[in-house]
């Protein structure tokens, strides 16, 4: 949602302290711009690295530990255009170090109403196919407190999961303690739409010295243009090529990225080289189309949450190893198919704790600010 005009909304943006008192009537809007100029990749990383602490545990075992409380998420299909998502959750006791501090612990009560019509990108001027918008409330009173623009914060959230995912799953190097050298990697992203786009920021602006190769591959040849354009002129001292099919993307890449509607498997386990991570966000409602089976068959396989698995993910649901929150947490240790290429999935599907975490982070900066 890209609402200009506040005061047309008969909504006030008082950066009120959102108190508990009664008189505290009023709601924060923030609008698009708002939301990018308080983006970036330190803060969001961070916050999603306690949002999936928090998915982990979903029921309140002490005062201060993190934990959340979710249900499936609803689809409301509008024919065959699109679907209208929504998505509520309540996570507490989490932090936001980098912008509030290790102390201060936050408990965020939200939804976010998300819509996904990929027909968007062929209008003139085209629009985003997913557009959401996130609702916070005062977790005391139920109160609506603040309305936030969730589109750019969809597209940035899901790219941070994908940092985390790749710091806790990729076992080929520990990319959390760099020491400044080049490593040598080379990055696949299979699919140049809004989050494959995304993805190549947030990896190449997360990982600096990691990646020295980065391989695009998209449908239509103009959107990986347009990319590579992008992506020569902010990291000149990194090589981008246009791949000529998925195939040929993944060949020989350490660390990929799927982010299509495709339907159809993209690539299979024998495209594949050793100890590669991939991290899958594409396909929407049916989100485990774009690797072939075999890969989830002989691979190490995370999700965001159980939750989503169930109503979700039941085509490879018993492949599944856990929770990317739950590796982080240290509660388990990453799962290792013997005899296997090493492989690491993360099968992203979005998660209602990301974008509560996410929107709070946002909105409270926005009222520092
Ligand atoms: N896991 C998560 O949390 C999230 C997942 N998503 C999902 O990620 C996917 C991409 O979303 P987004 O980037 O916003 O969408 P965009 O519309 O911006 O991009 C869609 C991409 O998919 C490609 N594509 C579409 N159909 C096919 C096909 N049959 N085969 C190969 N490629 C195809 C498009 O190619 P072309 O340019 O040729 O049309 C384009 O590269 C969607 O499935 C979406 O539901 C989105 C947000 C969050
Ligand atoms: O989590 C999310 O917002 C979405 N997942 C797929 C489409 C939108």
């Amino acid at each position: 949602m890209n609402i200009q005009d506040q005061k047309h909304l008969n909504l006030q943006s008082d950066k009120s302290t959102g108190s508990l008192s009664n008189q505290d009537d009023d709601v924060t809007f923030i609008k698009e711009s708002s939301v990018k100029n308080l983006l970036n990749w330190t803060d969001c990383v961070d916050a999603m690295e306690s949002a999936l602490v928090a998915i982990s545990n979903t029921s309140q075992k002490s005062d201060s530990e993190p934990f959340s409380s979710q249900t499936p998420r609803t689809f409301t299909f509008a024919g065959n255009k699109g679907v209208l998502l929504t998505m509520p959750g309540y996570a507490s006791n989490y932090t936001l170090n980098s912008v509030t501090g290790s102390d201060k612990k936050h408990s965020t009560l939200s939804c976010k109403l998300v819509t996904s019509f990929s027909g968007n990108s062929q209008l003139n001027p085209a629009i985003p196919g997913i557009l959401g918008t996130i609702l916070l409330f005062n977790s005391d009173t139920g109160k609506l407190k603040a309305i936030v623009d969730g589109t750019e914060i969809t597209a940035w959230r899901t790219a941070a999961v994908s940092v985390v995912a790749t710091k806790y799953l990729y076992c080929d190097m520990n990319l959390k303690n760099l020491d400044g050298n080049i490593v040598g990697k080379e990055l696949a992203i299979v699919g140049c739409g809004t989050q494959g786009r995304i993805h190549a920021l947030a990896m190449l602006n997360y990982f600096p010295n990691v990646f020295i190769k980065v391989k695009l591959w998209n449908r239509s040849l103009n959107r990986a243009e347009k990319l590579k354009k992008e992506l020569n002129a902010l990291f000149p001292e990194i090589i981008i090529v246009i791949a000529d099919s998925s195939i040929l993307c993944v060949a020989g890449a350490d660390c990929v990225v799927t982010a299509t509607n495709s339907s159809q498997p993209l690539f299979e386990l024998k495209d594949l080289k050793e100890n590669v991570h991939i991290n899958a966000i594409g396909a929407g409602t049916n989100h485990h189309s774009e690797l072939a089976m075999d890969i989830y068959q002989s691979s190490s396989v995370y999700i965001e949450s159980y939750i989503g698995l169930e109503t979700e993910l039941k085509g490879i649901k018993e492949y599944v190893n856990g929770e990317v929150g739950e590796i982080v947490a240290g509660k388990k240790f990453l799962h290792k198919i013997e005899n296997s290429k090493n492989v690491t999935v993360f099968q992203s599907m979005g998660n209602a704790i990301e974008d509560g975490v996410m929107a709070n982070m946002i909105y409270q900066k926005f009222m520092k600010n």
